[in-house]
């Protein structure tokens, strides 16, 4: 090209010398950028276009939702996140900023979305009580609102939808071990009904919704989970009993400990999730791990598994409304998903262990499925985790995305 052109001419060397200047300029600014994403994505296998979905994940950024994330990911579907980030962290999903397949819109759904998707997976809500407790008319606006825009947009782009609901739908049940048959017992007043009542409606929106005008919903009924990623302060019993046994703090048990619960490791519920939104069963899922422990039990176990802790347990009033048994039944998740959890209690709750103390690995860390783990005492070698020790910015709650 430069063949025909008088590079003698002044004008042409200035405008010559002018765009060397931008090109490098433009070349500092890739270096730049390129410096602040990562090189090498997670493996991510290729679709074809006839197999390759859009999926929206509501709270994408979120504890669930970024492992959620992940797996659609590796699976090779275009993923959009949206998320507010009262309670997502940007660092949850940053090993995928960058990839064609990946897409972040910082968005609260209370207002409405306007995109293309395949399928939808609704899981924008804060879900641990001092949380969702902390401003009650947000969290039933993002569980009303927020549903009916999500279940509006499945509508409006023919999308299947996945809407994430609770065992929280049961409050203090009088059943026990907890089947989806049964309605409930909750507060409609009381300090949890912001988030309990909230999910009831967004599951009786969704089946409004499927009727009237014919959405493809699925209703998953989600149990107490832990795993990766939970923030230190996030307030639940998992996380809480870890930081305090990890500082030899007093283990907090709220009431007796005889309250009951059944833990979940994350990546079984993920699991669970991709098989309700594949299946033809369109009821709703309880999706949670069986196994009951008493408070006080769980707190041993925890105890037990930090070497060298001497953390005590304090017993004090009971929580207002707290449910004191929780055990999901799970023959509908067995029966039709084909979906049982494989994770035990003390082996994840170990495995678990190394995140918040290896605080610089932890955002990109997948929860590894149980079977590919290599157990060393402080948990995943896979994972080349740093040594214990606390991140002050998560120990003194700095949640600024809160
Ligand atoms: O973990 C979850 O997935 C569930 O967490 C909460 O339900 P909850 O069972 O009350 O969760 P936690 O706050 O973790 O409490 C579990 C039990 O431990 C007790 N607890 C909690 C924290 C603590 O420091 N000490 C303690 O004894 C609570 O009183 C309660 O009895 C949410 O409300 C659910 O929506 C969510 O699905």
């Amino acid at each position: 090209m430069l063949k025909n052109i008088d590079t003698s001419n002044e004008d042409v060397k200035r405008e010559l010398k002018e765009a060397k200047t931008r090109i490098e300029e433009l070349e500092k600014k890739i270096a730049l950028l390129e410096g602040h994403v990562p090189q090498k994505y997670p493996d991510v296998k290729f679709l074809g276009y006839k197999e390759r979905k859009r999926i929206l994940v509501t709270g994408g950024a979120g504890f669930v939702g970024s492992h959620l994330v992940d797996v659609l990911m590796t699976q090779g579907h275009e993923v959009i996140v949206v998320d507010n980030f009262f309670t997502g962290r940007k660092r949850n999903v940053e090993h995928w900023f960058g990839h064609r397949n990946f897409e972040l819109i910082h968005h609260d759904i209370v207002n409405p979305l306007y995109v293309e998707a395949d399928e939808i997976y609704h899981l924008a809500s804060p879900a641990s009580p001092p949380h969702y407790m902390q401003n009650p008319v947000k969290t039933i606006k993002t569980n009303t609102l927020g549903t009916i825009n999500m279940l509006g947009l499945a509508r409006r782009v023919g999308a299947k939808i996945l809407i994430a609901s609770t065992s929280e739908v049961y409050g203090d049940p009088m059943v026990h071990p907890q089947p989806e048959s049964y309605w409930g017992h909750v507060n409609p007043i009381g300090p949890r009904a912001c988030y309990d009542e909230g999910k009831r409606v967004a599951e009786t929106l969704a089946y409004a919704y499927a009727k009237q005008e014919k959405v493809t919903v699925r209703v998953a009924r989600i149990f107490n989970t832990y795993g990766p990623r939970m923030h230190v302060s996030d307030g639940r019993v998992v996380s809480n009993f870890i930081m305090q046994a990890l500082q030899n703090l007093t283990i907090t048990v709220y009431g007796n400990g005889k309250q009951t619960r059944s833990f979940c490791y994350v990546s079984d519920l993920v699991d669970g999730l991709l098989g309700l939104m594949k299946s033809n069963y369109n009821l709703p899922v309880n999706i949670g791990n069986p196994v009951e422990h008493t408070i006080e039990e769980f707190a041993m176990i925890i105890k037990n598994l930090v070497p060298g802790c001497r953390s005590t347990l304090s017993t004090s009033a009971a929580v207002e409304d707290d449910p004191q048994r929780r055990r999901p039944d799970i023959t509908i998740a067995e029966t039709h998903l084909s979906w049982t959890p494989k994770g035990c209690l003390s082996q994840c709750a170990r495995h678990y262990l190394n995140y918040p103390v290896a605080h610089s690995t932890w955002s990109h860390q997948h929860a590894t499925p149980l079977g590919q783990c290599r157990w060393t005492p402080w948990g995943v070698a896979t994972h080349s985790l740093g040594s214990p020790g606390i991140d002050e910015d998560e120990v003194n709650g700095s949640i600024e995305d809160k």
